[in-house]
């Protein structure tokens, strides 16, 4: 089983940058769909993504199609939005068997409205208050992974850890 965390044409360095590091903290795939608004060796994305970077797995695509073109079951695919009614706790991520894609929009104008349209049951929101226009991208993808991951019973990923100078044992 793998999770993926697919960015659509993502703009801000910074954004990349912190996604790339809950990736490697979590064994999460990154798919990076161009065009992109950064060069990859950015400076603030190196430094967002602090010396992860090299720690991620990540998979680059000419377009939207072509990323689609690498999801075995289309069934697993999970659009990430804010326009849709359904939430983004309802599905259930817990099949550890199966590849899982979670795709984000870009930072101006999300993902394309036609493709949104064509896939309103893949579509899944965060719940939020009309108070701003949408949550940034980063979070979103973190919120998003670990609701996943703790429906996967955080599989793989150390729930304890002893570090030599250890603040609680
Ligand atoms: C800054 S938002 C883009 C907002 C853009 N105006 C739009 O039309 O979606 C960047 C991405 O973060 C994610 N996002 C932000 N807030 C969200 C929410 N409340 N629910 C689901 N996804 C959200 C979506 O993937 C979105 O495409």
């Amino acid at each position: 089983m793998t999770n993926h965390i697919a960015l659509f044409e993502p703009l801000m360095p910074s954004n990349t940058g912190n996604i790339a590091r809950t990736c490697a903290a979590t064994d999460t795939v990154l798919d990076l769909i161009y065009p992109l608004g950064f060069r990859t060796d950015d400076k603030s994305l190196k430094r967002a993504g602090l010396d992860y970077w090299d720690n991620v797995n990540i998979h680059y695509h000419d377009d939207l199609d072509a990323f689609l073109a690498t999801i075995p079951d289309k069934q697993f695919l999970y659009l990430i939005t804010k326009f849709s009614d359904q939430v983004y706790t309802d599905p259930d991520y817990s099949d550890i068997t199966k590849d899982h894609y979670f795709l984000f929009g870009k930072e101006t104008t999300g993902l394309p409205e036609p493709f949104m349209r064509a896939n309103p049951d893949k579509a899944l929101r965060i719940p939020m208050t009309d108070k701003v226009r949408a949550l940034n991208l980063s979070n979103s993808a973190a919120i998003v992974i670990f609701e996943a991951l703790r429906q996967q019973n955080f599989a793989g990923l150390e729930k304890s850890h002893r570090y030599p100078h250890d603040k609680l044992k």
